[in-house]
């Protein structure tokens, strides 16, 4: 019978004072080789992952990157998460001799990261793998990074990985009914006025008969949400719709959501509930637009000190996944001199998709009535170069293990002054089907 941990047992270290601790090494050599795009082997970039806990992935449309081993890491938390990060890979990458034959952001020295949504509690890491190999359009590669260069591994297929099986899922820290008691407290701060919107989730826990192979579930996730960002970094994974930022040679992207409509399959006539019909009440709902709008102001306001020229759309789209859909604006920019993908990742979390408007007072909401910790999820996760080019989604649809058998997997939703807590309660359930599906 699968054993299901206690939430005392997930609660995280990390209450005291921000820590951080790092590996020895000091000074790496980064060797980057050019591979042929075109080559079989490089089509599946996850089946070349082996069979370890901590396998890296950051992959779209079958692109992007994946990595295994560690060549250097830190662990840190605090406010100052973020700036101890980039202090500590800009000195890294300071020491070390890069050698890269294909020059394309993502190659040479790199690492991945993954943050906690708080201050405090929380920790989050930024690791240096020892192999990554990366393809975007024409370009394929593979870097190895160690204490001396070292020759590239021989890529290969690895064995296809087993399915987690006889899954039990519960809740976590709270059940659906209290999670429910929550909302309503917080629409009714919101109707006092106290705030606009506060973001609020709440968690489940799974837990497997044997070990979960993680490969097999980022195969399910990026089989099924090929639009989405498949990630891994440290124990957390999950498929994510929303990238906080890119960082691309200067020019600077985001993906806001926020707005979200489900099928509910109570709708007696098919045509109503069709993918049109869904899209269009989606993008005529007040309460959803009011939620955007919150979102998108907060992205385009937190990047404007950071760049010289910006473009925000006038209105949202409409992104549809396999489980949900959502209000979408793509915010695009050009960023200032300096600014890197971690810095920028910094300056918009959290953004009110996944905090609130006004961002303080709902950071201090969600501290005050959420009842849960959010650990790593709803913070940026991604990767980012040596020249400071990235990408940094929001860690949503995501899920964390705890140990070998057992995932801890989250959701959560925008709410307004207008919300219904029974809507809400739906909605995480809409938004927890990726994880629960790649798990069961
Ligand atoms: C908070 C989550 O999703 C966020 C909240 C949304 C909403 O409230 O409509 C939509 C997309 C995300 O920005 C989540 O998936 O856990």
């Amino acid at each position: 019978m699968s054993q299901l941990p206690t939430t005392s047992s997930l609660r995280s270290g990390g209450h005291g004072d921000p820590e951080k601790s790092e590996s020895e090494q000091r000074a790496l050599v980064a060797t980057t080789v050019a591979l042929d795009a075109g080559s079989e082997t490089l089509d599946d970039l996850l089946a070349l992952l082996p069979a370890r806990r901590r396998v890296l992935s950051w992959v779209r449309h079958g692109e992007g990157l994946v990595g295994w081993g560690t060549a250097a890491q830190i662990r840190t938390s605090g406010p100052e998460r973020f700036a101890h990060a980039t202090k500590w890979f800009d000195e890294l990458a300071a020491a070390s001799t890069v050698s890269d034959e294909v020059e394309v952001p993502g190659s040479g020295l790199i690492g991945f990261g993954s943050f906690a949504f708080a201050d405090l509690p929380g920790y989050s890491v930024f690791t240096v793998p020892s192999v990554v190999v990366g393809r975007r359009g024409d370009a394929a590669w593979v870097t190895t990074i160690g204490p001396a260069a070292s020759p590239p591994p021989v890529l290969a297929p690895t064995a296809p990985p087993e399915s987690p099986r006889d899954v039990v899922f519960a809740d976590a820290y709270v059940d659906g009914e209290h999670w429910m008691r929550i909302v309503a407290d917080a629409v009714s701060r919101l109707q006092a006025g106290d705030l606009d919107k506060v973001v609020l989730a709440r968690d489940l826990l799974a837990a497997a008969d044997a070990p979960i192979d993680i490969r097999a579930v980022l195969r399910r996730l990026a089989d099924t949400y090929p639009t989405c960002w498949t990630f891994h970094v440290d124990d957390l994974f999950g498929a994510t719709p929303e990238l906080l930022v890119r960082r691309e040679r200067g020019l600077v992207t985001s993906r806001v959501l926020a707005g979200t409509i489900w099928p509910t399959g109570e709708d007696a006539d098919p045509q109503r509930s069709s993918d049109l019909a869904l899209a269009a009440s989606l993008s005529e709902s007040s309460k959803n637009l009011e939620e955007h709008e919150y979102a998108a102001r907060s992205v385009a306001d937190a990047l404007e000190p950071h760049c010289s020229s910006m473009n925000v759309p006038e209105a949202p789209f409409v992104l549809k996944l396999p489980n949900v859909m959502h209000l979408a604006t793509d915010i695009t920019g050009v960023a200032s001199d300096g600014v890197s993908s971690l810095d920028l990742a910094a300056a918009l979390h959290p953004s009110a998709a996944v905090g609130g408007t006004p961002r303080e007072q709902a950071v201090d909401l969600i501290a005050e009535i959420e009842s849960m910790e959010r650990a790593r999820y709803a913070g940026p996760v991604g990767w980012m170069d040596a020249t400071g080019d990235g990408e940094w989604g929001i860690a949503l649809r995501s899920a964390e293990m705890i140990d070998d058998h057992t995932a801890r997997l989250f959701a959560g939703c925008g709410i307004v002054a207008g919300s219904d807590p029974e809507t809400e309660l739906a909605e995480t359930q809409a938004k927890f089907v990726p994880i629960r599906d790649a798990l069961s």
